[in-house]
């Protein structure tokens, strides 16, 4: 699903967007859709947006943040996994639970999973996943098991709502032999995409749709 992609946009689906807008956001040459947000999913407000995006031929994803909002549309379905987190719930408990329901009707060539680190402790995930701040040792180990062991495919290097530590993105990317980088958090510009492309393999942008979209829209063509 992610093999050539290099920009996502996340669409949240508590907040709104104008039709104007969203065709631009759908046309603009990101490679990807992902809707998805912490808080205020429902399966109202994400049929909303699959329906609107449905209309261009951009690929969509669903990233599953609350059991009750996962419809049926969508390209694909992006399960979060919290790695920096002793709560078992945002690792996988959830997942599992979900299973035990849903096992029989679940297509798993549609689903992938999305290991995160979240490193930013102000950001809604974090907290709502109990995430803690690892020190840099505990960071690397926690990344050598993922990428040697576990040998994901991606890692989502999460600093939802602020600009990461650009250097230690670059250190956890050069830490890393199998798995490739996505990054999101903060991005609003071409600058910091051209930057933050450097040193991930996918750079997501959300917030800034909503607060400067002439700018975000600009962050596609520099993560290529
Ligand atoms: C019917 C059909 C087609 C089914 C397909 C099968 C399918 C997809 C089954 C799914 C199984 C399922 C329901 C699994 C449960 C998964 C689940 C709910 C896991 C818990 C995820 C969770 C709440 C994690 C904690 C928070 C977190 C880390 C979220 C990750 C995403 C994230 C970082 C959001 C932040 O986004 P952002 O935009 O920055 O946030 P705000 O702007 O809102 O702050
Ligand atoms: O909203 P921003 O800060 O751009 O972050 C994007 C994405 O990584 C959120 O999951
Ligand atoms: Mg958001």
């Amino acid at each position: 699903m992610l093999s050539n992609v290099k920009h996502i946009f996340k669409l949240d689906p508590n907040k709104e967007i104008s039709d104007e807008n969203l065709q631009k956001v759908c046309e603009s040459g990101t490679d990807l859709i992902l809707v998805g947000g912490t808080d205020g999913v429902t399966e109202d407000n994400v049929l909303d947006l699959l329906a609107r995006v449905r209309r261009y031929s951009v690929p969509l994803a669903l990233e599953v943040t609350d059991t009750d909002s996962v419809t049926q549309g969508f390209d694909h379905y992006f399960i979060p996994s919290v790695f920096n987190t002793n709560d078992m719930k945002y690792r996988d408990g959830i997942l599992v639970d979900a299973l035990e329901d849903h096992f029989p009707v679940i297509d798993f060539e549609e689903i992938s999973l999305f290991p995160y680190i979240i490193l930013n402790e102000d950001s809604k995930a974090f907290k709502k996943s109990n995430a803690y701040l690892p020190p840099e040792d505990a960071l690397t180990s926690t990344l050598h098991m993922m990428d040697k062991l576990y040998k994901f495919p991606y890692i989502y290097i999460e600093y939802s709502g602020t600009l990461g530590e650009i250097e230690t993105v670059k250190a956890i990317k050069e830490t890393l032999e199998h798995s490739k980088v996505i990054y999101g958090g903060g991005i609003k510009n071409k600058e910091e995409a051209e930057a933050f492309s450097e040193v991930a393999d996918i750079i997501v942008v959300g917030n800034a749709i909503y607060d400067d979209l002439k700018n975000a829209l600009k962050t596609v063509a520099r993560s290529k």
